[in-house]
């Protein structure tokens, strides 16, 4: 069934499992939640949906989204990025800086932010760059940027690594002012240079130049050592290796303020897959070997790393359909992730449906300063929601994602969990799985 978009943001969701805990009904008016308890009345003019059997959850929080508006509109758009995010059960995404012109002035952020807004499917909070340009040598108007409408407070130039550590700790101490966090692409480019893939027994094999773990494990000590001395707050993008859990939960025994997110991907696929010299492949920080996957679900697990953060990185066609050395990184994360998760954790027994809330909703909500996103079901919160079926599978293929790109590495493969509607401020943006504009 589909339908016309409608105004309607009071309902009665009928008899869900909230936060997989407890069966009970979620009445809602004028887009805020009024009662969560059993056998509940419609609210005037509500809207019923009987969500029996299906997993209540506050609406998904990605802290790591490259959306491509401005500049590279043919590989995604703010409003076709947020049509898939909102199909993947999130109501608030973080954009990335990488845009063209890049996000490093309250113009540029202001104008993502207001794209959203217009596009109204979920809520598009711009990250501001570092740098300027993200080039990593004259830190951009961060200030400026914080104090814009779209209230920046996550700055990153994710791509690109903030290498110099006198930057880093500048702009570490910058952001104290406003509470603000720098997201570091934790990567030495002077130990990357020309890499393809990780660097292991695969690139040997393959011929292909090694980006070696160590390259990501010194960033993240020595940025853990940086906010450590000045105090501010350090998130860790993409965490990939079993050697950066290990620094992560060294930095956090010390108490300081870092957070760190993981990828699906990294959660999944391992440089095995390398060996198709399929592009699709092609990510940064690259797919890494089974026993970093454990380490990674052990420490997303244990609390080590905070959150689950897509990395959502479409590419046009011509930028993935080429030979392995010339093609763009990145893969498209945003309508998979919830299933990958669902698979790699909870199937496991590694994480329950409120330990999902925690690291996709509630945790990023809290990171990226999101209000009114990662609260439980409860009177008085905005219904920014998700409904899960728990026991529903289904198989992905890449023309029927929303995003304009067809970069997944998951064609044909076939994922446990699909969201069947998503709640924006009581407006359904996903109805019986479909979005609704
Ligand atoms: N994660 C990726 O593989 N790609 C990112 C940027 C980057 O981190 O290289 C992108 O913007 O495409």
């Amino acid at each position: 069934m589909s339908r016309e978009r409608e105004a309607v943001n009071s309902w009665l969701i009928k008899n869900a499992s909230v936060l997989g805990r407890r069966n009970a009904d979620i009445a809602i008016t004028d887009g805020v939640i009024t009662a969560v308890g059993e056998g509940l009345d419609a609210p005037e003019g509500a809207e019923i949906l009987d969500a029996s059997g299906l997993v209540a959850l506050p609406g998904l929080v990605d802290l790591h989204t490259h959306l491509r508006e401005p500049g590279r509109e043919d590989a995604e758009t703010v409003e076709s990025g947020s049509r898939a995010a909102a199909l993947g059960g999130y109501t608030a995404v973080c954009a990335m800086a990488n845009t063209s012109p890049v996000a490093d002035t309250a113009g540029v952020v202001e104008q993502v932010w207001r794209l959203g807004r217009d596009a109204g499917l979920v809520d598009v909070q711009p990250i501001g760059a570092v740098t300027v340009g993200l080039a990593g040598e004259q830190m951009a108007e961060l200030g400026a940027m914080a104090d814009s409408a779209a209230k920046v407070r996550i700055f990153s130039d994710d791509g690109f690594c903030v290498a110099d550590p006198k930057m880093m700790r500048r702009a570490l101490e910058y952001v104290k002012a406003f509470g603000g966090v720098i997201a570091q692409h934790a990567e030495e480019p002077r130990l990357t240079g020309g890499a393809q893939m990780h660097e292991g027994e695969y690139s040997a094999r393959l011929g292909l130049a090694g980006w070696p773990a160590v390259a990501e494990e010194a960033i993240i000590a020595r940025d853990c050592l940086l906010t450590g001395h000045v105090d501010s707050r350090l998130h860790v993008c993409h965490v990939s290796t079993a050697g950066s859990v290990e620094i992560l939960r060294w930095a956090k025994s010390k108490g300081w303020r870092v957070t760190a997110e993981v990828c699906p991907h990294h959660l999944l696929l391992t440089d095995e897959r390398a060996a198709t010299y399929d592009p699709v492949n092609k990510v940064n920080p690259p797919l890494r070997t089974d026993a970093d996957i454990e380490a990674l679900r052990a420490g997303l697990a244990e609390g080590v790393i905070d959150a689950v953060a897509t990395d959502h990185a479409p590419h046009a066609a011509e930028d993935k359909e080429c030979e392995w050395a010339a093609a763009r990184p990145g893969m498209l994360g945003l309508q998979t992730a919830l299933s990958i998760v669902v698979k790699t954790m909870v199937e496991p027994g590694l994480l329950d449906w409120d330990g999902v809330a925690e690291r996709m909703s509630r945790t990023p909500a809290r990171i990226a300063g999101l209000e009114g996103h990662g609260l439980d079901p409860a009177p008085g919160v905005p219904a920014n929601l998700t409904l899960i079926d728990p026991n529903a599978s289904w198989t992905v293929v890449p023309n029927e994602l929303a995003s304009l790109s067809r970069n997944t590495p998951y064609s044909a493969m076939t994922f446990p969990a699909t969201v069947r509607a998503t709640f924006l401020r009581g407006e359904a943006t996903v109805l019986d799985g479909k979005a609704t504009k």
